[in-house]
């Protein structure tokens, strides 16, 4: 094929994440598995999450890497309010002012496409799910090609489908790998359209960063596979009667644990919001201080679930903690909060069996006493089945390392979508 012009980058591919840190994660992410290829990569958002993206990414640094280029793109102004613990749904619903603007990208995104397109011989655009609309100008741009990222998990997807075509779900707990098995039945519920399985994102091995975070200094000084994890990552606004629930019930478990105690994400995360757990957990941090540690900023998680102290992690379920939980081979204890969170606990809890259950979506409504809590520390950390539980996770991780080494099935995937998009280019 002819290379129009001697300075032309033959394929070079935008990444259009959606402005919520789950998002921003995996196509940051996916950038750095791409560029391995030689291909240069376009990271196009706003300024202030391309900036939270970059700050916030573990494992790597984005700012050592010449081949991923960040285009910071203008929107309006937009509402900036503070999560409400107290709503009955735990969908972030205060961050709808910044989805609503973020629909504003269409324009600035058509300028960018077309001059990145006069430069290229093909541009392949990766839109996370949400940002379709934002894309929709790349069919006046012939050389333009499209891929939809679904950040959610194939067991996820393929609910959302089975469960429109109103079918009940019967479970298959021979998953392949992760969820080969759902990524076959998707492919052909879509009348064969094809999908590519890649993953895991996070980096698996090596995790480092510039100056250490204090708890991992704390975690160097436990012993191996004694310390929970406790987190419900960025969209995530507790009740204060939750809260202290939940603290009660750690201190009651008697385990080692370290809590991420923070608010939901605000739209703007460079916007402070005002802590309000000081008040709630008075003399709490006190009284565990020899057993617990609790985090207000932003904690390194990936770094903290590879550390070898770390043996649980009770999370919300989110699909990003889900994979790194199960690459560093920590079984989750899951209380899952909204979205795709329970589809995600089934998948892990019942078919992967790589953890249990501490909140029951059929009481979602209810809070969890602190009893509840205490005990599914106690099962996970401290009981015969909770070490089964971590063997089978342990085990799982090792697989999933080994899908993404050369002759594994994930990088396969990787190296087929990559043959695809550079397919006839000399
Ligand atoms: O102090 C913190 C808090 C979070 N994280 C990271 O933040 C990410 C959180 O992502 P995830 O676990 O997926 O949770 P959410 O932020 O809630 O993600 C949203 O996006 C996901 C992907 O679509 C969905 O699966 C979730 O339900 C949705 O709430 C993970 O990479 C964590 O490692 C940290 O590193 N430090």
């Amino acid at each position: 094929m002819a290379n129009n012009g001697l300075n032309k980058k033959k394929v070079v591919v935008v990444m259009v994440p959606f402005p919520a840190q789950g998002h921003l994660n995996q196509l940051l992410h996916l950038s750095r598995l791409i560029i391995a290829y030689n291909i240069p990569v376009h990271f196009a958002c706003t300024a202030t999450h391309n900036r939270q993206a970059m700050l916030r990414v573990h494992g790597w640094d984005p700012n050592l890497v010449s081949n991923i280029h960040f285009h910071d793109l203008k929107i309006p102004p937009f509402l900036n309010p503070p999560p409400n613990p107290n709503s009955p749904s735990k969908f972030p619903s205060h961050l709808q002012p910044l989805f609503n603007a973020s629909l504003h990208l269409r324009d600035p995104m058509a300028s960018l496409l077309r001059e990145l397109s006069s430069r290229a011989t093909r541009i392949i655009i990766i839109n996370d799910s949400m940002m379709a609309s934002v894309v929709q100008d790349l069919i006046t741009i012939p050389n333009a090609e499209s891929y939809t990222f679904h950040s959610v998990s194939a067991f996820t997807y393929f609910l959302y489908l089975w469960e429109a075509m109103g079918k009940p779900l019967e479970l298959e707990p021979n998953a392949k790998v992760i969820e080969g098995t759902y990524m076959d039945i998707m492919e052909s519920l879509e009348g064969g359209k094809k999908h590519w399985a890649i993953g895991p994102f996070n980096p698996v091995r090596n995790i480092g960063s510039n100056g250490r975070h204090k708890c991992l200094e704390w975690l160097d000084k436990e012993a191996p596979n004694s310390v929970i994890y406790v987190s419900f990552g960025t969209t995530t606004a507790m009740e204060d009667m939750q809260m202290k629930e939940l603290a009660i019930g750690l201190e009651k478990s008697g385990q080692k644990f370290i809590w991420v105690l923070r608010d939901a994400d605000k739209g703007d995360v460079f916007i402070n919001g005002e802590l309000r757990k000081d008040e709630i957990l008075k003399g709490f941090e006190e009284r565990v201080k020899n057993r617990g540690m609790v985090v207000k900023d932003w904690a390194p998680q990936l770094e903290i679930l590879s550390h070898p102290s770390t043996g649980g992690f009770m999370s919300h379920c989110g699909w990003n903690s889900c994979m790194e939980s199960i690459t560093m081979g920590v079984p989750l204890a899951a209380w899952p909060m909204a979205s795709d969170q329970p589809r995600n606990t089934v998948l892990i809890t019942k078919l992967l069996k790589v953890g249990i259950v501490v909140k029951n979506w059929s009481r979602r409504d209810e809070l969890v006493p602190s009893s509840t809590i205490e005990k599914a520390v106690k099962l996970l950390m401290a009981s015969k089945e909770g070490d089964e539980i971590r063997k089978r996770t342990v085990d799982l991780g090792g697989a999933v390392r080994q899908s993404i080494e050369k002759g594994g099935v994930s990088l396969m995937e990787l190296d087929s979508f990559i043959d695809h998009i550079t397919r006839d280019i000399f």
